[in-house]
């Protein structure tokens, strides 16, 4: 890496490094002019599009909501490209580490609530995040220590035409963007990212947390190939996945997998599902029957994945999907 400057824009002193990416180093920085502390971001500048600007671009459009981080300045520093934003806490990653690999069901519930809302927010800004995982989700600090926000908008794409005023058409054969182990099975087929993904993605998460891992993770955090991981979430069963866990996880991941492309989400279905769970008792959590596994990827003239026949019972409702009923009573 080329010498890091001492201070960026004449007034942010550089201190310790806080965190890393695939193309930024981010710093604690001192603004010497009125003491305030800030992160920065540093990106070598290369020939391609700077996806430090690309995030300062948008992270202008979504500001001002409770969850996003506040841009304090965007510029050129020698070689870099620095982006200066508000100094935010421990990520969600640290934290689950710290807490022995596992978050209440009140403190899921309570992260899931403030995350489907700032991505209600963003995909009402027509922006699909892209890259939905615990390392970027970051608590605020003070009296900000309970507030979730989203980072790290480099990956994040419009989903509108903004000359047609359409939304972005159905395309296939792209690579995957984000990352394999919260990524949706429609990233990794290769499918135009909507809102469904990030929605598929935040529920990965929320079941992580709770789980402290998923089907296709290692005990000992193997870095598995992107193939890897898609044989092994294509195959595992809402049952593997949704194990032990409130039956309104399965509800919720069987939603966003039924999402069309382009269709819209229906937020308050799940937000009330979420909230359904304070209410459920633990023995529900093993009252369903699933055959699986549970999708089948998409036709080779890019239609999307399906579900595949499953059923899923509980104490008091059964739902039918192209049932045919034969599997494993829990
Ligand atoms: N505003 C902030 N306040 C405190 N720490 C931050 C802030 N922004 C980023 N970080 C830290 O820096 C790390 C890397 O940031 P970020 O994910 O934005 O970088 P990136 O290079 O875009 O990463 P990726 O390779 O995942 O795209 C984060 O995981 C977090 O620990």
């Amino acid at each position: 890496m080329n010498k890091v400057p001492v201070r960026v824009d004449g007034r942010f002193r550089l201190g310790d490094v806080i965190g890393s990416g695939s193309y930024a180093i981010v710093y604690s920085a001192w603004n010497i002019i009125n003491d305030d502390h800030v992160a920065l971001k540093l990106e070598t500048i290369v020939n391609h599009p700077s996806s430090v600007e690309h995030e300062y671009c948008i992270l202008k459009k979504l500001e001002g909501r409770i969850g996003i981080p506040h841009t304090l300045w965007f510029g050129r520093e020698s070689v870099y490209h620095a982006l200066v934003l508000e100094l935010l806490g421990p990520s969600l990653h640290q934290l689950f580490l710290a807490n022995g690999r596992k978050f209440s069901l009140l403190h899921v519930m309570n992260i899931g609530d403030q995350l489907l809302s700032c991505l209600e927010y963003i995909h009402l800004h027509n922006y699909v995040h892209g890259n939905i995982k615990l390392q970027n989700i970051l608590m605020g600090l003070w009296n900000l220590r309970h507030t979730a926000f989203i980072i790290d908008f480099g990956i994040t794409k419009s989903y509108w035409n903004a000359k047609t005023s359409d939304h972005v058409p159905f395309h296939h054969g792209q690579s995957l963007s984000g990352t394999p182990a919260f990524a949706s099975i429609n990233n990794h087929l290769g499918v135009e990212p909507g809102h469904r993904d990030d929605l598929e993605s935040l529920t990965y998460m929320l079941i992580y947390f709770l789980h402290g891992s998923l089907p296709w993770l290692t005990s000992d955090n193997e870095k598995l190939s992107g193939s890897t991981i898609l044989e092994c979430k294509a195959c595992a069963t809402i049952a593997d996945i949704c194990q032990d866990i409130p039956v309104e996880f399965v509800t919720i991941l069987i939603y966003t997998h039924s999402l069309a492309f382009a269709e819209d989400p229906n937020y308050d279905h799940l937000h009330s599902l979420l909230h359904e769970c304070k209410t459920v008792s633990k023995d529900r959590y093993r009252l369903y029957v699933v055959v699986g596994p549970f999708w089948s990827p998409g036709g080779a003239q890019g239609a999307p994945g399906k579900l595949l026949p499953w059923v899923l019972l509980d104490m008091c409702h059964v739902t039918h999907c192209n049932a045919h009923a034969t599997g494993t009573v829990w």
